[in-house]
């Protein structure tokens, strides 16, 4: 069986989203952010804080790797920045793995992310209105990599169930 990678902007649901989908089809799910703050026995926003984003960057590749390589299924939700750094995006294309943007609008975005951008270092200083600008240059300039993916699933205006159904008709 193929791992299950989801991928996109911050804010989009990958890790919600992986979380009720490994609940549903009953396999193993593993956030790289939260793997990566495992092995590092840091934070997110320590890692960022004491290393610098370069140094992240470098983390995040080599627990990405770590994971494909990894024996077994298992569905991965990345960071939003994972496909746009150290080639990553070329992962997405493996024959042993389905590659799952979910595609959010810049008003989606926004909207979760306002409420919830502490622990997400490159908008936690933002403003209101400083952020809604920087997601939409940001989102255009990763674009690119996003859609490296396999496959594409809108999510806007969908609840988690929905957006999962429609991940399980990719997969059948
Ligand atoms: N329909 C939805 N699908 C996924 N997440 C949603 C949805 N509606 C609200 N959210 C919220 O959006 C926020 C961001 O989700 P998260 O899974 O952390 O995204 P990511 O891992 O892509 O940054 C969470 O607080 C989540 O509860
Ligand atoms: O977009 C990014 O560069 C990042 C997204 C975050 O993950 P989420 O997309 O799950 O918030 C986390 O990896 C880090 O804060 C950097
Ligand atoms: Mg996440």
């Amino acid at each position: 069986m193929k791992k299950i990678i989801l991928l996109g902007y911050m804010g989009c649901g990958k890790s919600t989203i992986a979380k009720t989908l490994a609940k549903i089809n009953g396999q193993p799910f593993v956030d790289l952010d939260v793997y990566i703050e495992k092995k590092a026995g840091l934070s997110i926003n320590a890692i960022f804080e004491q290393y610098g984003e370069i140094k992240f960057r470098k983390m995040e590749h080599e627990a990405f790797v770590e994971l494909l390589n990894a024996p077994g299924q298992m569905i991965i939700g990345l960071g939003g920045g994972t496909p746009c750094y150290a080639n990553n995006h070329e992962l997405l294309k493996r024959d042993d793995v389905v590659s799952i943007y979910l595609k959010a609008s810049i008003d989606t975005l926004f909207n979760r992310l306002v409420v919830n951008k502490s622990k997400r270092p490159l908008i936690a200083n933002k403003n209101e209105e400083e952020m809604k600008e920087f997601i939409a240059v940001h989102l255009f300039e990763r674009s690119y990599y996003y859609n490296q993916a396999q496959h594409k699933v809108t999510v806007d205006d969908k609840t988690v169930d929905q957006t999962v159904l429609d991940i399980l008709a990719i997969l059948a």
